[in-house]
């Protein structure tokens, strides 16, 4: 087979180290130098708008146009591309029969031929034949060393069926896709490109070393490709929140997306009001440097909040990230702040990383001098608790 595959120059636009924290969620106060108060989440960031259009694959008559009207729009950026800079590009086969076909891009996948096809990374997407793929929507890659196929794990949205768009919610679903390169060099390089992308990669021995203990000693090895390092978290999980199903919804749709994105996660489950907060402000930040994730609604949050600020160490503690699942009943911080209110989305801008700063307001009680933390709202009277502070 033609070996076709290319690097372009500018990978040497590599992440600088700032960047680089910043998409892995370790960003804080101390990082950046940017964020005035102490609670970060991930950031909502622009996307490219091809996939945001419901269907992993569009044409690129789609893109032409979507490009025109990008163009049209933004006047200022007239440079600007919507797929970015090119990373690294080539010729690829997608395995039909060993990508998964469970949702509403299968039949972009179904129409592809075992030929090999132009496919290009770039900064912002991953373009084989006329599929485009955002890579904010691309959780992680496996790739088994020495091998010419690697595996692209993706969360794509599905599309809502024709005219009902604005009925009904559109959700995500995984998709994984195989490819095959045209050697296991070149696969190396894919797979390079990927990680440099900020993707994670779950890099596993080569099948027969797997399968047998066999040395392979000939063939690249793990160390080749460089992969960013797993994030450490403490997730706080309030098991009553949303009415009891948030448990059910973190194993069954959130710590998937987890693991696969290899997070290291210690799962704390919450026995009583406070435990959240005693958690936050006693934990050791060595185990979970890349932050706490709270899965439930903004009550827990709330107590994380004020476990972390109550800390001797608070400079400290306000560099931690907060992440938030929202399984809750009232989810109204992680809507104001990400605009999203689903698990999986949420999962997924945590994964993705990048921080967003918020305000925090304090209220004192004259008679006993204690401060309370919030970030949304703050009652007093005759509410279910008497008083409270979110
Ligand atoms: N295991 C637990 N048992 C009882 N209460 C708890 C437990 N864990 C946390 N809590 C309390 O439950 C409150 C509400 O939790 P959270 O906001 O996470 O869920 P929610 O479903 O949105 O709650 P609500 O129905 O009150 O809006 C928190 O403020 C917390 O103090």
């Amino acid at each position: 087979m033609q070996k076709s595959g290319s690097l372009s120059k500018n990978t040497s636009l590599r992440l600088t180290p700032q960047q680089s924290l910043r998409r892995l969620g370790l960003c804080s106060q101390v990082a950046t130098g940017q964020h005035s108060s102490p609670i970060v989440f991930p950031e909502k960031r622009g996307k490219v708008k091809a996939s945001r259009h419901g269907d992993l694959s569009v044409s690129s008559d789609d893109i032409k146009k979507t490009k025109r009207e990008d163009h049209r729009i933004d006047i200022v950026d007239e440079q600007s591309d919507l797929l970015g800079y090119e990373v690294f590009s080539g010729k690829l086969i997608l395995d039909a029969r060993k990508t998964s076909k469970n949702n509403a891009s299968q039949t972009s996948t179904e129409n592809m031929n075992q030929d090999a096809v132009d496919a290009k990374l770039t900064s912002k997407a991953f373009v084989w034949g006329s599929c485009v793929l955002s890579l904010e929507d691309v959780i992680s890659v496996s790739y088994n060393v020495g091998v010419r196929h690697f595996t692209v794990h993706t969360y794509p949205m599905k599309k809502a069926p024709c005219g009902l768009s604005c009925f009904m919610r559109s959700g995500r679903s995984r998709k994984d896709i195989r490819f095959l390169a045209s050697n296991s060099e070149e696969a190396i390089q894919w797979v390079s490109g990927f990680a440099d992308q900020q993707c994670y990669v779950n890099c596993l021995p080569h099948p027969l070393k797997q399968a047998s203990d066999m040395v392979v000693s000939d063939g690249p090895s793990e160390s080749h490709i460089k992969c960013k390092s797993p994030p450490k978290m403490l997730v706080i999980l309030n098991p009553r929140s949303g009415r009891g199903r948030s448990s059910k919804v973190f194993h069954g749709m959130v710590e998937p997306i987890f693991k696969l994105a290899g997070f290291k996660m210690e799962v704390v489950k919450t026995t009583s009001a406070g435990h959240a907060r005693n958690l936050a402000s006693s934990v050791d930040f060595s185990t979970c440097p890349d932050g706490i994730i709270c899965v439930g609604g903004d009550g827990i949050v709330n107590e994380v909040l004020n476990g972390l600020l109550g800390r001797d160490n608070q400079k400290e503690a306000i560099s931690i990230p907060i992440g938030i699942i929202p399984t809750g009943s009232d989810n109204s911080l992680v809507w104001t702040v990400l605009g999203v209110r689903d698990p999986v989305s949420a999962a997924i801008a945590i994964v993705k990383g990048g921080l967003t700063a918020t305000d925090v307001f304090a209220v004192e009680w004259i008679q006993t001098g204690v401060v309370h933390f919030g970030m949304t709202v703050s009652y007093f009277g005759f509410v279910s608790d008497g008083v409270g502070t979110f």
